[in-house]
Parts: structure tokens; C-alpha cells; sequence
């Protein structure tokens, strides 16, 4: 058996036998109690005595292993069951899942894994076992009274939770979707605050997440409501049968001793029955939830991983791009229609294009973020032979082409680990040494190494924040920078500024640059222009300023606003 099969059976052992040891107590005492009446010498009672203390105490022990032991091995399910979704999530990207669902799967849904064991399969069995440990002890005593707890006990345990879930079924279902679209919808509140509150649409959002909320409420109210009349019916067969057992006793002359070990016997044995009809209701949204895990993980990872990889070449790497073609999904226009260059060692090449053009998606095909449709990816270190992108670990991949991304994230933490997330062997001189080249210190030394950066980089500004990503490139030196519009939704002035430290801190390296600025890139080997997906030109800055096209267009564009 494996060591969470062992531990799943030491809590169903220990669960099973707490309950067994608080029907032995009730049926010890009853006797005691009765027995006692009837004022036998003490030599009689004194074995029920040890019992009654005995079963006292042993109950409470047993009750804590189950406790100890079923907790246990729902922590570590529920744990190894997150492990697993990230396992799913990481290969598989965020792309078609919304961040809030998805945290609501993760937290939510897994809680239900958690359940199924405690409030489902661990009392499932203890309520088993005890009621068979009543009936049996009845049939014993006397059958007839046995047939009549045996009718109780299936009502209460069988027949009210196969009625719960039949009627809770289809809500069940729809309640894990309720609570995960509150959750996008509170999240969206959350993170579009300024936009809501800038455009006074703040109202409308309001309104749609407490409609959410009444939605889940609705369906949560439906399932107390069930769950309530449930309980009320298992309390009414529990004391029905007990008055049955009582009514039987009595017609069979059983005894006073008898009748009353029957009775509350049968009173205690319902103790673990009853709460199965709530844990029925609970099944069916954990089934729910179950169906739900599945799916995530079911996600096709966005690459796929070589059967047998090939070692990452090591040294200065030279990439060659050789008819790119990347379909983001089947029926769509291509985003990379084609698309060839070279990438040697020290050097650097810009792409530039219309917004839609496929940039970034070029980028995510170096990232083995994206699997390309066709056309290859060639890594060559010195005169050794390539090896296709896809032949190495897509980790790997990443390891060697990175840099600064588009929407760099500004973590909770101070500015040193936030830098440190980059290189985390990195000392201090080589933070200091990052952040001179990206042109922080000044910034640095105004607010200090530790200073805590706020969620979503709230305290950060574009150009700090951008300088910030920068430095992070930096700092993890990849044998390929690439770097993904360094200068998006700056200002002219910050974004000139930027560029410029940007192209004296690559000088040197491997570095591919997508920029939808021309100013600056008089300084790289080649400039790459890209238009639905293809490209239209390349050459140096002087050969495309002297054709006719997009980039000369643009350069006298760019020209003219800097001349107002
Ligand atoms: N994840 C995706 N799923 C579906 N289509 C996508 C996805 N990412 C990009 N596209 C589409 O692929 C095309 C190229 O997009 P890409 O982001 O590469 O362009 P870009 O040149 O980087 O644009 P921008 O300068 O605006 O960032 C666009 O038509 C875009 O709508």
C-alpha cells in the first residue's frame, strides 16, 4: 500500500473507531445505569465500569488520530493537487483562462479535494461501521428491533443523501462558476479601479458584481434551504426509529436493561449517519469542482517538449530564423507569414512595424512561448553544428533568449529583490553595476535598496519601471537579449532617453530589439521591418531612410513631431 493509502486507512481505522467506541460507551452506560437500578452486588457492575471509562477515554484518543491522521492526508492531497495544476498551468501559459478563475480554481477548487476526504469518504466509512456495529448488537438483543434501526439507519444514511443530491445536482454544478465570476468580477473592480473611476463607470461594475453576488447567493441559499429541510427530516427518522425500537422492545417484553441499551444505542448509532446527508450536498459540488481540476489540467501545454533533448550549446550563440510561420489559433491569418533573419553573435538587429504586425509573437517563437506552424529556429554556438529551438527544453530555450518583456511586473517586495528575481546568485556590486547601466542610481539612492515597491508597481513610474525591467535583462545577461518595446507608453522626452542608455548598455551583445520608436537605431547592424507578418524590408537605418516604405514614412513622421 502506498504511504498516503497507509495513512487514508490509519484515519478511516481511527474514525471508525471512535464512533465504535462512543456507541460501546452509550450502550455500557444504559446497561450500567439500568443495571445499577436493580441494585446487584457491585461485583456485577464493576466490569461495565472499567468499560464505561475505558470506551470514555478511548473515544477521545481515537477521535484526535482521525482528527490528526484525516487532516493529515487531506492537507497533503489537496497540496500534491495544486502541485499538480501548476504542473498543468506552467507549459500551458495563461492564455485562455481568466487570472480570477483561475484562482478560483486553485483555492476554491481544491479545497474540494480536501472535503472529499474529510466530509466525505472518512465519515462515509465511520458512519458504515457504526451503524452495522448497532444493528448487528441489536440482532443480538433482539431482531425485531435491529430490522427497525436497520430501516432507520438506510432512511437517514441512504435514502435522505441520495434525495439531497438529487436535488441539488444541477445547482451544485453551477455554483463553482457563481463564485468564480464574483471573483473576476471583484477582481476587475479591483485592478480597473482608476479606469472605472475615470470614465464614472464605477456604478455599472458595482452593480455587476453585486449581481454576481446575489447570483451565488441565490444558488447557496437554494442548497441551505434543501440542506435545512434534510437535517429536519433525519432528526425526525432518528427519533421515529427510536421510538420504534422502544415500541418493539416493549412488545417482546425485552426488559428494562435491554430496552434502554437498545434505545440509546440506537439514538447514538444515527450521530454519524446524520451528517450524510449534508455531505452529500457537499459531494456534489466537490464533484463539481473535481470536473473542473480536470479540465485545467487537461490544458494542452502551448509547446511541446522534445522526447529526447538535446544538450543547450554552450558559449556566444548565433540564431537563425529561417521561414517562420505562427498561427495563434487554426482558421486565423498567420502572425508570422514567413519570416527569416540572423541574429550573430555582438550583434544587434531592431524590429520594427504597425502595431499587429507579429513582433511580439516573433518574440514569443524565440521564447518557445508559441509553436510555430512551420519554418525553424536554429541555435549555433562557434562553428558547431545547430540545434533546432525544438530539440532543447523549453526552459532551456528561455534561459538563453530573454530579456525585458512587454508588461515587465513590479513585485511586492523591495528593489533589491525585485531586481534579484533576475539573478538571484547576483552580489551587490553586480546589482549596482545593473542598475548604473540602466541609469537607476539616481533613483536608488533617492529611495534605497529596500524600499518596498507597491503592488502593480503603483510606485513606480513608466520610465523607472521600464528602467527597472531593463536592468533585470541586464542582470540575467542571456547569451540573447531580447527586448520587447522598451519604451511603450512613454513620454518623447523619457523615451529618447531611455533608448539611448538602452543602446550604450547592449552595445556588444547578442540583442534583438522590437521598437515601435526609429530614433536611436542609427546604431544597430540591422533593422528588420515587419508588416502582417512578413517582411517588407530590412538593411541598415541609412539604406531605409533612402527607399520608399514604411520605415522611411515613419522616420519623417517621427522627424516632424520632434521639429513642433
Ligand atoms: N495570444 C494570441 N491569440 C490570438 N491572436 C493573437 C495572440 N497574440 C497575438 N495575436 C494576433 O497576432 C497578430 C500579431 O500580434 P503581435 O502581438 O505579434 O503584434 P505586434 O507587432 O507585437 O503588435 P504591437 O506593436 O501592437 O504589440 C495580431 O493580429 C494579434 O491580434
Amino acid at each position: 500500500m502506498s504511504r498516503t493509502g497507509g495513512r487514508l486507512a490509519l484515519a478511516m481505522a481511527a474514525g471508525a473507531a471512535a464512533e465504535l467506541a462512543g456507541l460501546a460507551l452509550i450502550g455500557s452506560a444504559a446497561w450500567l445505569i439500568t443495571r445499577a437500578a436493580e441494585q446487584p452486588p457491585l461485583a456485577a457492575l464493576s466490569v461495565a465500569i472499567v468499560g464505561v471509562r475505558a470506551f470514555a477515554t478511548s473515544k477521545g484518543v481515537f477521535r484526535y488520530g482521525e482528527r490528526l491522521a484525516g487532516h493529515d492526508v487531506a492537507l497533503r492531497a489537496q497540496a500534491a493537487t495544486r502541485e499538480d495544476l501548476y504542473r498543468a498551468l506552467i507549459p500551458a501559459g495563461p492564455r485562455d483562462r481568466h487570472g480570477a478563475d483561475l484562482l478560483s480554481r486553485m483555492v476554491d477548487d481544491t479545497d474540494a479535494v480536501q472535503d472529499l476526504l474529510v466530509r466525505g469518504l472518512l465519515p462515509g466509512v465511520a458512519a458504515l461501521v457504526t451503524g452495522l456495529a448497532a444493528v448487528v448488537l441489536g440482532l443480538f438483543l433482539l431482531p425485531a428491533a435491529a430490522l427497525v434501526l436497520l430501516a432507520g439507519l438506510v432512511v437517514a444514511g441512504v435514502v435522505l443523501p441520495a434525495g439531497v443530491t438529487a436535488a441539488t445536482r444541477r445547482r451544485a454544478a453551477r455554483i463553482a462558476p457563481a463564485r468564480a465570476e464574483l471573483a473576476a468580477r471583484v477582481a476587475d473592480l479591483l485592478h480597473g479601479a482608476a479606469d472605472l473611476a475615470a470614465y464614472g463607470a464605477g456604478g455599472r461594475a458595482l452593480a455587476a458584481s453585486a449581481e454576481a453576488g446575489a447570483r451565488l447567493a441565490a444558488l447557496e441559499r437554494g442548497q441551505a434551504r434543501v440542506n435545512a429541510v434534510a437535517a429536519c427530516l433525519g432528526v425526525l427518522t432518528q427519533v421515529l426509529t427510536v421510538a420504534g425500537v422502544v415500541l418493539a422492545a416493549r412488545a417482546a417484553d425485552a426488559g428494562s436493561v435491554a430496552t434502554a441499551v437498545l434505545a440509546l444505542t440506537s439514538l447514538v448509532a444515527f450521530e454519524p449517519v446524520l451528517p450524510m446527508a449534508a455531505a452529500a450536498e457537499r459531494m456534489a459540488g466537490v464533484l463539481a469542482a473535481l470536473r473542473r481540476l480536470r479540465e485545467v489540467r487537461a490544458t494542452p501545454p502551448a509547446v511541446a517538449e522534445p522526447a529526447t533533448p538535446r544538450a543547450v550549446p554552450g558559449g556566444p550563440l548565433a540564431v537563425e530564423v529561417e521561414d517562420l510561420v505562427v498561427r495563434h489559433a487554426p482558421g486565423r491569418p498567420p502572425a508570422l507569414n514567413g519570416v527569416s533573419l540572423a541574429l550573430t553573435p555582438g550583434r544587434r538587429v531592431a524590429v520594427v512595424g504597425p502595431s499587429g504586425a507579429g513582433k511580439s509573437t516573433l518574440l514569443a517563437a524565440l521564447m518557445r512561448l508559441v509553436e510555430p506552424e512551420s519554418g525553424t529556429i536554429r541555435l549555433r554556438s562557434g562553428e558547431g553544428p545547430a540545434s533546432d529551438l525544438r530539440e532543447l527544453p523549453s526552459d532551456e530555450a528561455r534561459r538563453m533568449m530573454t530579456g525585458l518583456t512587454q508588461d515587465p511586473y513590479v513585485f511586492q517586495a523591495s528593489l533589491r529583490d525585485n531586481l534579484r528575481l533576475a539573478g538571484p546568485e547576483a552580489g551587490e556590486e553586480e546589482l549596482a553595476e545593473a542598475v548604473r547601466r540602466a541609469r537607476l542610481e539616481e533613483w536608488v539612492e533617492r529611495t534605497g535598496w529596500d524600499a518596498p515597491l507597491g503592488e502593480d508597481g503603483r510606485t513606480v513610474s513608466g520610465g523607472q519601471l521600464q528602467r527597472l525591467a531593463l536592468a533585470r535583462a541586464l542582470l540575467n545577461d542571456p547569451p540573447v537579449l531580447l527586448l520587447d518595446e522598451p519604451a511603450e507608453a512613454l513620454d518623447e522626452e523619457t523615451a529618447d532617453a531611455l533608448m539611448a542608455d538602452l543602446l550604450d548598455a547592449t552595445r556588444g551583445r547578442t540583442t534583438l530589439l522590437v521598437t515601435h520608436r526609429l530614433r536611436g537605431l542609427e546604431e544597430v547592424d540591422e533593422i528588420v521591418v515587419l508588416e502582417n507578418g512578413s517582411v517588407v524590408q530590412r538593411g541598415t537605418h541609412g539604406e531605409l531612410v533612402g527607399a520608399p516604405g514604411y520605415y522611411r514614412d515613419l522616420w519623417r513622421s517621427e522627424a516632424l513631431v520632434a521639429r513642433r
